[in-house]
């Protein structure tokens, strides 16, 4: 039967990355989707702005929801201090296949916990699972009407602490109006808009950044 496209970014990254290597993996599925399939990674230049909150933040814990491949996988975990916990989320098990041999391939399979299940399912099992108390960063980039709800259970189960940061991808394309309604809105957030464009494409598209004020 065809390949899927996950399938075939895999491909790519074992052809023309250097195993071992997370820039050569982000640089070749860049290459694949600019120049063979467009896929819904964050990106060369949205993930320029992910990498430089990932850096200021510093996390010693780490959430991301939506793993898909694992390509903002691979960039948030080669910026990460030994000893960090990295937990990402994906409900597809042929997406996490892809990825955990994305994140393997990048040689960073020692810093990320991929955990297969619905991001409402695992949120309030992470203390009790991952001996986890509160994130420090968090990336969100799954299903868009997920972040909303997503953001009230990291609320009602203790997962923030004052300060901290949680970042949204696609908050203009294809868009999150009542996350971004939310955390604009909420005495307990301080927001921030950082525009870029949808990943690969001219077309408008940013990352939301909201400070958790306690
Ligand atoms: C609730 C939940 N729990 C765990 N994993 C979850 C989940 N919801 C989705 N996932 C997993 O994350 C991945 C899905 C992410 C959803 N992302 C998107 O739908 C998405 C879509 C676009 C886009 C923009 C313009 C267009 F014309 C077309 C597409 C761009 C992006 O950057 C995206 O992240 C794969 C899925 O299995
Ligand atoms: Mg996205």
């Amino acid at each position: 039967t065809r390949s899927t496209r996950p399938q075939r970014m895999l491909k790519a990254v074992q052809k023309n990355a250097i195993r071992g290597n997370p820039e050569s993996v982000i640089s070749a599925i860049d290459y694949f989707c600019k120049h063979s399939e467009w896929a819904m990674n964050v990106g060369d230049e949205k993930g320029c702005i992910l990498d430089s909150v990932v850096t200021e933040v510093d996390p010693s814990t780490v959430l991301e929801l939506g793993t898909y491949c694992g390509y903002s996988t691979v960039r948030i975990a080669r910026l990460l201090s030994p000893g960090t916990k990295f937990i990402t989320v994906e409900f597809n098990p042929a997406s996490a296949e892809v990825a955990r041999k994305i994140i393997a391939y990048a040689g960073l399979q020692d810093k990320v916990t991929l955990v297969e299940g619905a991001s409402g399912d695992l949120i309030p099992q992470i203390k009790k699972l991952y001996g986890i108390t509160t994130f420090d960063f968090i990336f969100l980039d799954h299903w868009k009407d997920r972040y909303l709800p997503d953001i009230k259970l990291f609320e009602e189960y203790g997962l923030l602490r004052k300060g901290s940061v949680l970042l949204a991808d696609n908050v203009i394309c294809p868009g999150t109006p009542e996350y971004l309604e939310y955390v604009r809105n909420s005495p307990r957030y301080e927001s921030r808009y950082y525009p870029s464009h949808l990943e690969y494409t001219k077309v408008e598209d940013g990352l939301e950044k909201s400070l958790f004020l306690g």
